[in-house]
């Protein structure tokens, strides 16, 4: 940030110590001994050396105490859920043993219709904005049930613990398997302008509606085509499901014969935009990446979900070849751990079983999975203006990390610098390394 654009905000924070974060030229960067002070709008003021306090605290006159991180503590980015259906938290850890499509009839949908019970959907919606925020989703990409009210309630949760929040209400007008979990056509498009306008009334600062066609095959073209209108209006973002399961393609081949692709269904009803993130995408063919990447649609890689359906193996490096925006998604119930780090293990673990069967591919590294589960999130949700790294002017979405937390899971033998740590953290660690969280500079975790 120039100077003439350096904030009149008031520095209220101050750490010193320990920060990791990504760029878009290298996927880990290591600041030791650097100061950072927050603003009273949660602001990233300043990221200066340790050693220029006085000339910094003369510079910005803050009169706050510096807090002093220890050895084994670091800071880092928050971690960004691109994917996450908070209603199926109720199941997650269970009901892993069918396929995508008998999934969704057999557990999903029967759990999804039972939250017209707004004290059943504040218990499950309290619980997973809780466990998110314990593990370090500072953001999360919500998808909710067909129902207005408790979709709005999982806002207003979200809102309340101050989490950063993409809620979408789900749409589906066709759903052969269950037929009262569906809506129609025009109730749809009702119900969902009814949980924009709620929504938007309510001006949370960090909670926004997400158009949410669940996917082509629970989906009309007239309802498709129409809920576009309303993002557009609306300049909203857009999730949906794509070519997840072998099977899911064959079956949308069927319900639109006139169009080639899976991709092309979304993009003739005009669902590809800038601000759209499509799950999964284990099954996209290059012609279809491109478009993607042309209409600067995202995708969300679900890696636990996707192994755990037997759904397929995204190829990472052949998505980001074709320079299509990436991040790590939790995908619960179909992956059945809410937590990002399983999310960054998983990617890690994908990518290393399609190396073992094809050992040209390059297996990503900690340091890539590290950088896709922070600042990859925030690019896939066109967030990454506000948030995703430790850049001045953004906000302060961050992760306190002590790595030898007394009856953690990490038992430090050795100091062997912050690289070492950030890389145990990653791979061992767990929600009792996560001292504190911060989302826009307000501390969100410990929760009061
Ligand atoms: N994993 C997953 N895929 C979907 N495709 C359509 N709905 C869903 C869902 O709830 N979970
Ligand atoms: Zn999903």
């Amino acid at each position: 940030m120039a100077d003439s654009q350096v904030s009149t905000a008031t520095v209220s924070k101050v750490f010193r110590g320990t920060f990791v974060h990504s760029t878009q030229q290298d996927a880990l960067v290591v600041l030791e001994d650097t100061l950072l002070g927050v603003d009273s709008n949660g602001k990233i003021s300043f990221v200066e050396r340790g050693q220029e306090l006085e000339n910094v605290s003369a510079k910005f006159g803050f009169k706050c105490d510096v807090t002093q991180l220890s050895p084994h503590e670091f800071f880092m980015p928050g971690l960004v859920d691109t994917h996450i259906h908070a209603s199926q938290y109720s199941y997650a850890g269970t009901a892993l043993d069918l396929p995508l499509l008998q999934w969704l009839t057999t557990y999903t949908f029967p759990v999804e219709s039972q939250y017209t019970d707004l004290e059943f959907a504040r218990r499950v919606y309290t619980q997973v904005v809780k466990r998110t925020l314990r593990n370090g989703t500072t953001t999360a990409c919500y998808f909710a049930t067909i129902h207005t009210d408790a979709s709005l309630l999982l806002a207003q949760i979200a809102n309340d613990f101050g989490q950063r929040a993409l809620v979408g209400k789900v749409c589906m007008d066709r759903n052969g398997a269950l037929e009262q979990y569906k809506e129609g056509t025009q109730e749809s498009l009702d119900e969902t302008s009814r949980f924009i306008r709620e929504l938007l009334k309510r001006k949370y600062l960090l909670v926004k509606p997400v158009m949410t066609p669940r996917f082509a095959v629970s989906c009309s073209g007239e309802l498709l085509l129409k809920l576009s209108e309303i993002a557009k209006n609306n300049n909203l973002h857009i999730q949906s499901h794509i070519s997840e399961t072998k099977e899911e393609v064959k079956l949308v081949k069927q319900l639109f014969p006139d169009l080639e692709t899976y991709t092309d269904v979304y993009n003739e009803h005009n669902l590809l935009t800038n601000k759209t993130i499509m799950a999964h995408g284990c099954h996209l063919s290059d012609k279809e990446l491109e478009l993607f990447h042309k209409k600067g649609t995202s995708l969300a890689h679900c890696p636990n979900s996707n192994i755990s359906l037997c759904s397929g193996l995204l190829d990472v490096r052949k998505v980001l070849s074709h320079k299509v925006k990436l991040g790590l998604g939790t995908d619960v119930a179909g992956g059945y751990s809410a937590s990002m780090l399983d999310a960054v293990r998983r990617a890690r673990d994908t990518s290393k079983a399609l190396s073992i069967m094809d050992p040209t591919r390059v297996p990503l590294t900690f340091e890539e999975t590290f950088r896709l589960a922070t600042l990859g999130g925030s690019q896939a949700l066109s967030m990454d203006g506000q948030t995703g790294n430790f850049e001045v002017g953004k906000d302060f979405d961050a992760l306190r990390v002590n790595v030898a937390v007394p009856d953690g899971p990490i038992d430090l033998v050795q100091y062997d610098g912050p690289k070492i740590l950030l890389e145990k953290f990653l791979n061992t660690g767990d929600d009792r390394n996560i001292l504190e969280v911060y989302v826009a500079g307000r501390k969100v975790v410990p929760i009061e």
